[in-house]
C-alpha cells in the first residue's frame, strides 16, 4: 500500500468565479475527490493555504517544507497542488530546502479551474498521482499537462495553453497518460555533500538588463539587498560603454554582496567569457549561473544566503548543482 498525502495551496486549480475573478475557493475534501481512487494507493489531504500563487512567498514554501519534513515517516509520497504562477519558484524552493529528501515530491496544478468543463485540472491531478505513486525517484517534480519534470528546471512558457510549462536545459523526466508512466530520463544520482537546511534569506533581487539601465540602482542595491541577481544579454554581457555597468558590479562585491549573472535567455545557458562584454562582468567579480533558471537562481541564492554569506562559499555552493539545477557554469 503506498501512502499519498496531498497538500492543497489553493491556485487556479481550486479557483472559483467571484465579482473579483477567479480565487481559491474550493476546499480540500471537495479537491481530493476529483482523485480517482486506485487499489494500493491511500490518500490523504491537508489544506495548507489558499492562496493565488501570485501571493505565495518564501515563507510558504519554508511553511511546506517544514510540513512535509514532519511528514515524512508518514507517507510514501507527497503531491501539492499549487497554482501555476509561481510553481516553479515553489518547484525550486522545495528542491533545496527539501534537500537529500528520500521520497518524491509531485506538485501540480491546472490552467482551468476543477469543475469547468474545459479544466486540465482532473488531467493533472491523475498524472500527479500516477507519477508519484510510480516512481523510484526521490526529490521535488512537477507534473503538467502529461510530462513529468525536475522541480529546479521547470518554467511557465505560457499564460494560458494547457501545455504551460517546459523543462528548460534538462530532459523530461517521464511521460504519464491514462494510469501509466513511460520514463524518459533517469537523473544522474547526486552526491549528497551539503547539510540539510530549512531556511532562506529572502533579501535578494532580480534586475533585468536593458539598453539604458544606469549604475545609480546599484547604490540602492548596495546597501539594501543580501544578493543581487542580474539577467544579462545573451552570453552574460553587460555594456561597458556609455551607461557602463561594471562599476556597479565592483561596488556590490566591495559591498560583500555576491552578484549572480544570468542571462535573459531562456535555453543554452551562458558562456561569459565568449565575448569582452561578458568577461569583463566575471573580471569585475559577477558569479555566472551557467545553465540554471531565474526561478532556480532566486531559491536557490535565498537558501544559501541563509547558511553563509561569505562571497567566495556562496560562489561554491551556487556553483554546486543540486537537484538537477545545473549542467555547467
Ligand atoms: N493557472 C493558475 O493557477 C494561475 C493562478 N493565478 C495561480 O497561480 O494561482
Amino acid at each position: 500500500m503506498k501512502d499519498v498525502l496531498v497538500l492543497t495551496t489553493g491556485g487556479t486549480i481550486a479557483s472559483t468565479k467571484t465579482e473579483n475573478g477567479l480565487a481559491p475557493g474550493l476546499d480540500a475534501e471537495t479537491l481530493i475527490g476529483y482523485f480517482e481512487r486506485r487499489p494500493g494507493v491511500n490518500l490523504s489531504v491537508e489544506s495548507v493555504m489558499s492562496k493565488d500563487s501570485t501571493n505565495m512567498q518564501p515563507e510558504d514554501w519554508l511553511d511546506l517544507a517544514t510540513r512535509i519534513q514532519q511528514h515524512h515517516d508518514n507517507y510514501d509520497a507527497f503531491i501539492i497542488t499549487h497554482g501555476t504562477d509561481t510553481m516553479g519558484y515553489t518547484a525550486a524552493g522545495l528542491s533545496y530546502l527539501l534537500y537529500g529528501f528520500d521520497k518524491p515530491v509531485v506538485l501540480t496544478g491546472s490552467q482551468v479551474p476543477l469543475g469547468m468543463v474545459e479544466t486540465d485540472a482532473v488531467r493533472n491531478l491523475h498524472d500527479a498521482l500516477t507519477f508519484a505513486s510510480q516512481t523510484d525517484l526521490q526529490g521535488v517534480y512537477l507534473v503538467f499537462n502529461g510530462l513529468v519534470m525536475a522541480g529546479t528546471r521547470a518554467v511557465k512558457t505560457k499564460s494560458k495553453s494547457y501545455d504551460a510549462f517546459e523543462s528548460i536545459n534538462y530532459p523530461y523526466i517521464a511521460s504519464v497518460s491514462e494510469g501509466n508512466m513511460v520514463p524518459l530520463y533517469q537523473p544522474e544520482p547526486e552526491e549528497p555533500v551539503l547539510t540539510p537546511s530549512i531556511s532562506l534569506d529572502p533579501n535578494v533581487f532580480v534586475l533585468k538588463a536593458f539598453p539604458g539601465l544606469t549604475v545609480d540602482i546599484f547604490d540602492y542595491l548596495a546597501t539594501h539587498v543580501h544578493g543581487v541577481i542580474i539577467e544579462s544579454f545573451g552570453n552574460g554581457g553587460l555594456p561597458f560603454e556609455r551607461r557602463n555597468l561594471i562599476p556597479g558590479i565592483e561596488k556590490l562585491i566591495a559591498a560583500n554582496i555576491p552578484v549572480i549573472i544570468t542571462t535573459q535567455i531562456l535555453e543554452e545557458g551562458q558562456d561569459i567569457y565568449l565575448y569582452e562584454v561578458g568577461k569583463k562582468v566575471a573580471d569585475a567579480g559577477g558569479i555566472t549561473a551557467g545553465d540554471m533558471n531565474t526561478e532556480a537562481i532566486v531559491a536557490k541564492l535565498m537558501w544559501v544566503l541563509a547558511q553563509t554569506r561569505e562571497l567566495e562559499t556562496v560562489k561554491t555552493l551556487m556553483q554546486t548543482p543540486i537537484a538537477h539545477d545545473l549542467d555547467f557554469v
